[in-house]
């Protein structure tokens, strides 16, 4: 989170173990999970369909979220588990760990996965869809392992993973493939268990809708405040996402395809915030992309502005009013009570500038129906051209194309729902 140096303790790219101490999973079978493999073959395959379009008899939906702590307690284990291999020491951690202390110790991330999962139940009730949910976290209990063990004693051998993640890059996808690899090689279920993944959803209509209707929101809330302001140089909606280093930025997404700086994450945001900025019909409101909660050396490059530069900029150019996008979120967790809701929103303050911060998707109906529609879309093998997308960057794909989103610090992992490199 924000204004924290964690950089490793200098060794380069040591070897990663997985949050539970084991080794990771040996590579073929993992890939063959994903539904890429030919058949019978012992390497990885190379080339497969980007879109999955035969149905498949999924048992249940695999709800992979973050994980975070609940009680002081449990805050430094959480944050040994998140920085896991990158050798940090624990009086490091602990810089990081007065955000969660704030909040005695309790991140609400997990409540929010239990609501979204209680969400996505009565969703699939509704329309009459009998898949199960199972919920299972990267970083803590409920781990992954948990909800492979669980899925197994219930008898499920196909699971579909719904990440809690919009966009490309390593922290935002890869990773969570590979701790899918991980989770099946510390079980011993990888020969066993199928996990497939729906793809990345920043441009599903069920995502975006939320933001469009709280950029309408926010502004017409600043003009309730703020009388005889003007739209088109008085305000400014600044779309904040989670910054990356730059290395990771420029990985993300398939390395054939050319998005320029910032690789397919930055791409991806940018495309999503244009839309968001026509459907709210507020095209005429000056907008940007800013970062938020770099972590790191100070001498390693990460997405900028931060957005706390971004906005000390406002008053001189005009700005009385600042409408903050947590575009990159899919939840109010720790990233966005803390980095906007605290040290954003007292950026604005202090610059006299009145502001909100609008809405994250968190059990928004739309957003649960879409994440049903993701599912559904790879239980009937739904055609690309029949598949919703809201940039012209998608439909994104349902196995992530040779090297996406790795990380070229930490190495390389074996992961599923992908093609090898
Ligand atoms: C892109 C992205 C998302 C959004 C996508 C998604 O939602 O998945 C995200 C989400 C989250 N990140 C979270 C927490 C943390 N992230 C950390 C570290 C890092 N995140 C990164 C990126 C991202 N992170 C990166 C590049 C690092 C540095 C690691 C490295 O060098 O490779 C650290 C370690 C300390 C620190 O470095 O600050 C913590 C504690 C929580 C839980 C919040 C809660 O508890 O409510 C959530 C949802
Ligand atoms: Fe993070």
């Amino acid at each position: 989170m924000a204004a924290t140096n964690l950089g490793s303790t200098g060794a380069a790219a040591p070897e990663r173990e997985s949050a539970r101490g084991r080794k990771p999973a040996p590579a073929a079978e993992a890939y063959c999970a994903s539904g890429a493999c030919v058949p019978g073959a012992t390497e990885p395959a190379q080339s497969g369909p980007e879109h999955v379009t035969e149905p498949v008899a999924y048992d249940a939906i695999l709800l992979a979220g973050f994980g975070g702590p609940e009680g002081q307690d449990d805050v430094i284990p959480f944050l040994r588990n998140v920085t896991s291999g990158r050798g940090i020491p624990d009086e490091r951690l602990e810089e990081v760990a007065h955000h969660y202390r704030h909040f005695d110790g309790i991140s609400p991330i997990n409540q929010q996965n239990r609501e979204l999962k209680a969400a996505l139940e009565a969703e699939l009730a509704r329309r009459g869809v009998e898949l199960p949910v199972i919920w299972g976290n990267r970083n803590w209990d409920p781990y992954l392992n948990d909800a492979l063990n669980q899925a197994n004693e219930r008898g499920f051998t196909k699971l579909i993973a719904i990440a809690t993640s919009a966009y490309s890059s390593y922290s935002s996808c890869r990773q969570y493939r590979e701790d899918f690899a991980d989770a099946l090689a510390d079980t011993g279920l990888a020969e066993t268990v199928q996990i497939d993944k729906v793809r990345q959803f920043f441009d599903h209509p069920g995502f975006v809708q939320p933001f469009i209707e709280g950029v309408r929101d926010g502004l017409a809330e600043l003009e309730r405040r703020v009388p005889g302001l003007d739209r088109t140089n008085g305000i400014e909606v600044l779309f904040a996402t989670h910054s990356i280093p730059s290395t990771d930025a420029a990985k993300s997404g398939p390395a054939e395809r050319g998005f320029g700086e910032g690789g397919a994450y930055a791409a991806q945001h940018r495309a999503v915030a244009e839309v968001v900025m026509r459907e709210a019909g507020t095209s005429d409101v000056p907008w940007q992309l800013v970062y938020q909660s770099r972590s790191g050396p100070p001498s390693m490059p990460w997405l900028e502005p931060d957005i706390n530069d971004a906005i000390a900029e406002l008053p001189g150019v005009g700005r009385k009013a600042v409408v903050i996008v947590p575009l990159g979120f899919v939840s109010d967790h720790m990233e966005v009570l803390w980095d906007l809701d605290n040290e954003a929103l007292e950026s604005c303050e202090e610059h006299g500038l009145e502001a909100v911060r609008v809405p994250t998707p968190g059990t928004h109906p739309a957003y649960v129906a879409g994440l049903v529609d993701l599912v559904l879309e790879r239980v009937n093998g739904t055609p690309t051209e029949e598949r919703p997308a809201m940039t012209e960057l998608g439909p994104w794909y349902d196995v992530c194309r040779p090297g996406c989103c790795e990380n070229v610090r930490l190495g390389f992992r074996p992961a599923l729902a992908g093609i090898a490199p």
